[in-house]
């Protein structure tokens, strides 16, 4: 099988050029610049993609989704989760294991494994967890989980919150040369909290987290490995406090690594004084302040990347009183363009920063490959219109859940058609 992307706009270290890419099987073979090879290139070729000038970037690679599968599939699955996936230009994601039963063992990692590989539309790794059940009590099997492939362990969605315990786990993590990645949280500070404990919280009358819940995890947690010799990772990460936190240990030459969600990039508390339901998440939209630290620091790389925190949630348990409804956001699909919009266009991010944040950046946190856009390498790409338009309605989102503030919303930045191993995984109708 030989495929052409021609009338392309190639990234290319930061630089696009105009020109072809052929793919064979599963790799790229030649990137020509311009369209004067082009009849020696379509010679033989199976299926042509006319890119009509739109750019193709490396497929992105998430480090951080909820795929519900198995167990709350009525909210995703691996089949939809990873279909939003290929409609959001990534190629390849991380399955978080908050899942029924929580991916604890080996059986659980070999599911996801092969329901990914016969039926997904992008690449899954998976995540194991920390603790048995991530209850926090005890060490899961992570020897048996690493040799069955996980890439990294978490508790997301829950906390280690005994320290004695949490060291133990990583100096165990780090024997099997395991990246932890905390979900920092602690609970008796952050309460029954439902958004940001900050001037929305006091006038709506809504009980609040404080930055301080997540500060002190990760104050904690950065002791904690360097004690270990642990790999740490900081999953979506809020304040300019937790950024501070971040660099020191960066600076003392820590492996500590963080990355940030879109929505903790463009909205703050303000969003929910509308009460929808969808902006509410943990960690919750911060401050003002805390979104411009978190833009600033991805811009400077104290940030390393953004990660999705892809979390479907079924309209049943979002449409419901605002304390009782379900904390999380969907994020596959609208990520680039949101961000694209929100910071590129605003000039508040460069596109090349944007795009390392999504693909060399979190492929080198968890030692993943892919990422670059090369002959020889896997053809793992995605062709996005910049000057084209998208919307997120319920009936163009992929995801089974339809959870996010941008519903029924305009953004630049058309997803086109993205190619996983080779393989078409998502295609525009105006492509087909
Ligand atoms: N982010 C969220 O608000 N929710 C996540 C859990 C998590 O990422 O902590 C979920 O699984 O729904
Ligand atoms: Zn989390
Ligand atoms: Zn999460």
């Amino acid at each position: 099988m030989k495929t052409l992307i021609k009338n392309a706009n190639i990234y290319q270290k930061g630089n696009f050029i105009k020109g072809e890419i052929l793919i064979e099987r599963k790799k790229i073979v030649k990137i020509s610049g311009g369209t004067a090879s082009s009849s020696y290139l379509t010679d033989k070729v199976d299926k042509i993609i006319d890119a009509k000038g739109a750019c193709v970037f490396p497929g992105f690679i998430d480090l951080h989704s909820h795929l519900r599968d198995p167990g709350q599939t009525y909210k995703e699955d691996i089949v939809t989760g990873t279909k939003a996936a290929a409609h959001g230009g990534f190629t390849a994601v991380c399955a978080m294991p908050n899942t029924e039963p929580v991916t604890d063992n080996i059986a659980s990692v070999e599911y996801i494994q092969l329901r990914a590989k016969d039926y997904g539309s992008a690449k899954v790794y998976v995540i194991g967890a920390i603790t048995k059940q991530s209850a926090g009590e005890e060490i899961a099997e992570m020897a048996t989980m690493k040799a069955g492939g996980i890439v990294a362990v978490s508790d997301d969605g829950k906390c280690v919150q005994n320290a004695r315990l949490m060291l133990s786990c990583m100096k165990y993590a780090s024997n099997f040369g395991l990246p932890v990645i905390i979900h920092p949280e602690d609970y008796s500070l952050a309460g029954k909290g439902q958004i940001h404990s900050g001037k929305v919280a006091t006038k709506l009358g809504l009980s609040g987290i404080p930055g301080l819940a997540e500060e002190v995890i990760i104050a904690r947690d950065i002791m904690l490995a360097e004690s270990a010799g642990a790999k740490l990772h900081i999953a979506h990460i809020s304040t300019a406090r937790s950024i501070e936190l971040v660099k020191n240990a960066k600076d003392k030459g820590l492996p500590v690594t963080c990355e940030v969600t879109p929505h903790h990039l463009v909205l703050n508390e303000e969003a929910n004084l509308t009460f929808n339901t969808n902006t509410k998440m943990k960690p919750p939209l911060r401050s003002e302040e805390d979104r411009r630290a978190c833009v600033q620091a991805l811009q400077e790389g104290i940030i390393d990347c953004i990660a999705t925190d892809h979390s479907p949630h079924a309209d049943f348990e979002k449409e419901r009183e605002f304390d009782l409804a379900p904390f999380g956001i969907i994020g596959l699909e609208t990520a680039f363009p949101v961000l694209y919009k929100n910071l590129v266009q605003t000039g508040q991010i460069d596109l090349n920063r944007l795009i390392e944040a999504l693909t060399t950046a979190p492929a080198k946190i968890l030692n993943l490959p892919g990422g670059i856009l090369a002959e020889g390498k896997t053809a793992d790409l995605t062709v996005i219109d910049l000057e084209k338009e998208t919307l997120f309605s319920a009936e163009n989102i992929l995801s089974k859940s339809k959870n996010t503030p941008w519903l029924n919303q305009w953004f630049p930045g058309r997803v086109m058609c993205t190619i996983c191993d080779g393989k078409i995984t998502y295609l525009d109708s105006e492509n087909e």
